[in-house]
């Protein structure tokens, strides 16, 4: 029975009722209950009554304190897929986290290995699920480079103060609308405040945090590739690059015609001069330039656009239109999210499967039935060129292509290359000049370019350890040249049946006939035979890329 209210004194089971339902009110009221007792007067509801006013309070002074913040403060938001979100992270990685780790001053960071495919993807784990948020390692075991922990951190840049923070999107000021809320699509963002009423110094800390990134590249010798696509796809709305950092590849690594070798280093050089950018901004044409590189599979076209890019200093941006998870508005996106200066790469063109639109409905061609009258006998029906549609698995438009590659919208300063191997079936309007600069054949392995590969992977090798003196390994590279059919092969294969012999010279060049016979024996080369499913010809994409580095 419940006891009989006492005039002038709450009841117990009143108190109860009213903190119900304010979780930590409850909880502290029921603890005071049980050490009433020992408890002077009102004290109980003295204590209770500050909790209530302090929880009740909180959302009030967080309210004032972000509207006074937002008054006194400017602030930039990066969201972390951002190629400059990675500058400002090596930035802070290097001048904040570790001074804090090695002043023994820090709680938490987030180690990761410095050439993760990805920075950003551990802490993307660490924030939404597999380990937990806070500070991870990564299992790799190459260097580590230790990254801003989840979190906030203020640190000072002369006499300024600056509030660096990683936020998910959803805490974001006004930043919810700008993404999807599917969270396979969710990102997290950089923001970095300060104060003052203009961006200025904000400006400059990312400038400083891109020139440093610079620098640290060209002392560590490495290219940034970046490659669209990986966590959320490309097709959420944001063009979305994943980096991975490369030793850069030597040009006289790729064995080509030196003619035409120089030639190109010549035209990027220029294109790249100040100069340049004025002639081109005053002739009122495109500040882009393009050039198309079309031969037989793994003959250098994704190699020396590598090699290209190291020596230019700026990253490679590459897109795989084949791997069918690119729409228009994505690739849109990607190309707007591009640096000034860099190089794209769009891989095997050709394979994407893009031709012109049908220029009207009437154009549609009827559905393939299942037995075709006279099919087998009449030749294949050639739509004419300017009707062809997409053929391929990519959900990419001719038209979403060109007003990607030179839109009104699109970046300027980009240096654009296109690789192919059937340049034919290349829709007119692609490669028409101002899209497409410079066409250039990559073919098979001439005489001395077997040599100097021979060199490269056999000769010097032997020089350095001993083996060979450099007169003696000439010879025999000459030697090696002679016994191999000029033209016949592609400097992938020469290089395949090479570095299985690396340490037999006389081997390479004495089997070398027999292994060239072998080969031509076998069905077309640089065509996909029909022992293998098609696709595997066309689906060439980041890995092939990546395997032009060391
Ligand atoms: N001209 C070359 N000089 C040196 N190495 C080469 C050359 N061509 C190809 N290779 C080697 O062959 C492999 C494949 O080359 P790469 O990917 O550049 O060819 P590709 O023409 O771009 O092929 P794909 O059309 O299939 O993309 C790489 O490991 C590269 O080092």
């Amino acid at each position: 029975m419940e006891p009989l209210d006492t005039p002038g004194i709450v009841p117990q089971h009143l108190k109860r009722r009213v903190v119900q339902g304010i979780p930590l009110v409850e909880i502290f009221q029921r603890l005071l209950y049980r050490v009433r007792p020992g408890l002077p007067g009102h004290l109980d509801d003295i204590i209770l009554g500050g909790i209530a006013l302090l929880i009740a309070g909180a959302p009030i002074y967080q309210f004032i304190k972000r509207q006074l913040l937002q008054w006194v403060t400017s602030e930039i938001t990066i969201p972390e897929n951002e190629p400059i979100a990675r500058e400002v992270l090596q930035w802070m990685s290097a001048n904040v986290v570790a001074k804090v780790i090695s002043n023994s001053g820090a709680t938490q960071a987030m180690v990761v290995s410095s050439n993760d495919l990805n920075a950003m993807d551990p802490y993307m784990s660490a924030m939404y699920g597999r380990r937990g948020m806070g500070a991870m390692a990564h299992e790799k075991t190459d260097e580590l480079q230790a990254l801003p922990p989840v979190g906030s951190k203020v640190f000072w840049i002369g006499m300024r103060p600056f509030l660096f923070s990683r936020a998910s999107f959803s805490s974001g000021r006004g930043t919810r609308l700008a993404y999807s809320e599917d969270s396979e699509h969710q990102r997290n963002l950089l923001k970095v405040t300060t104060l003052g009423w203009n961006l200025a110094p904000l400006h400059a800390f990312v400038k400083n945090c891109h020139e440093y990134a610079v620098e640290l590249k060209l002392k560590a010798g490495s290219t940034n590739v970046y490659f669209a696509g990986g966590r959320g796809g490309m097709d959420s709305g944001y063009g979305n690059w994943n980096c991975v950092v490369k030793s850069v590849r030597k040009l006289d690594t790729v064995d080509m015609d030196e003619h035409i070798k120089a030639d190109l280093l010549k035209d990027a050089e220029e294109y790249y001069l100040p100069e340049t950018k004025e002639f081109y901004a005053n002739c009122g044409i495109p500040y882009r330039r393009g050039y198309l590189f079309h031969g037989p599979p793994g003959t250098g076209k994704s190699s020396f656009s590598a090699a290209l890019a190291g020596h230019l200093n700026c990253d490679l941006y590459m897109i795989n239109l084949a791997s069918g998870n690119v729409t228009d508005g994505g690739l849109h996106q990607l190309f707007l999210s591009l640096p000034k200066k860099c190089i794209v790469v769009i891989e095997d063109i050709d394979a994407a499967g893009i031709g012109r639109e049908l220029e009207n409905k009437d154009d549609v061609p009827p559905p393939p039935t299942a037995n075709p009258p006279a099919q087998q006998d009449a030749e294949p029906h050639q739509p004419p060129r300017h009707r062809t549609r997409r053929t391929g698995p990519n959900m990419v438009t001719l038209s979403g292509l060109l007003n990607a590659i030179d839109g009104n919208a699109s970046q300027e300063g980009r240096l654009l290359i296109m690789t192919s191997n059937n340049p034919d079936a290349l829709d007119e309007a692609l490669v028409r000049p101002g899209r497409v600069d410079k066409k250039i054949h990559f073919g098979n392995l001439s005489g001395s370019a077997a040599r100097s590969i021979f060199m490269r992977l056999i000769g010097r090798p032997a020089i350095a350890s001993g083996l060979l003196t450099m007169p003696e390994a000439a010879q025999k590279a000459t030697a090696f040249a002679l016994e191999l059919p000029p033209n016949a092969f592609t400097p992938a294969e020469i290089q395949n049946y090479l570095q299985f012999l690396r340490n037999e010279p006389d081997r390479a060049i004495a089997e070398v006939k027999d292994w060239a016979a072998k080969q031509q024996e076998k069905p077309s080369k640089g065509t996909c035979s029909s022992e293998y499913d098609s696709t595997s010809c066309v689906t060439s994409s980041v890995p092939s890329l990546l395997g032009c580095f060391y």
